[in-house]
């Protein structure tokens, strides 16, 4: 399974978030629906698709930029509850870019520009050898 199975954005995946990202400046944008089957508690949002929201636009910022990373750390502030049927804005930016650490800043905001959740990610530059190591052979970007 490749890219395609990605639970986040791979469009193969029929469990999956089907999220779409384009560039913004040096960030990434997503637009996404809060659907029934994304809760937690009753007609709110699960805190765990909120992070993988998030998650994911923080890995598109280095993926567009030709490195593959993986997520080392991602702290996150839940701000406002999500409601199913929300039209949500997802974003992602970097703040911070090495040869070997990138740091991203992300958010999601609600159609009015309510700020819904924050976060700051440590996305690590995985070498070829890394990859192989990770078990993730065979990735090209
Ligand atoms: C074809 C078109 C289709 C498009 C299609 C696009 C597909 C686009 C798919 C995107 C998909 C993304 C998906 C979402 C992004 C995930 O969610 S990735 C999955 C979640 N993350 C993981 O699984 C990572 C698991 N963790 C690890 O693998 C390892 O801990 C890491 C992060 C690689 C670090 O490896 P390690 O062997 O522990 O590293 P280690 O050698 O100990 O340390 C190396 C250096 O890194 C530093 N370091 C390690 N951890 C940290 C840390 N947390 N903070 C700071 N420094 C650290 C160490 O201090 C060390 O520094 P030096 O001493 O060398 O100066």
């Amino acid at each position: 399974m490749g890219f395609d199975y990605c639970f986040a954005c791979g469009k193969d995946n029929p469990h999956g978030l089907h999220m779409h990202f384009e560039r913004d400046g040096d960030g990434v944008v997503c637009h996404f629906r809060t659907e029934a089957h994304h809760i937690g508690w009753p007609n709110v949002q699960h805190g765990g698709i909120t992070c993988t929201l998030l998650d994911e636009a923080s890995a598109y910022v280095p993926f567009l930029m030709g490195l593959v990373t993986v997520t080392a750390e991602l702290n996150i502030s839940f701000k406002k509850p999500i409601h199913v049927g929300e039209q949500l804005r997802v974003w992602a930016k970097p703040t911070k870019v090495s040869s070997r650490l990138l740091l991203v800043e992300a958010g999601v905001e609600g159609e009015d520009g309510e700020v819904k959740a924050t976060s700051t990610a440590k996305m690590m530059v995985l070498s070829a050898d890394k990859q192989k190591q990770l078990g993730m052979e065979g990735l090209e970007t």
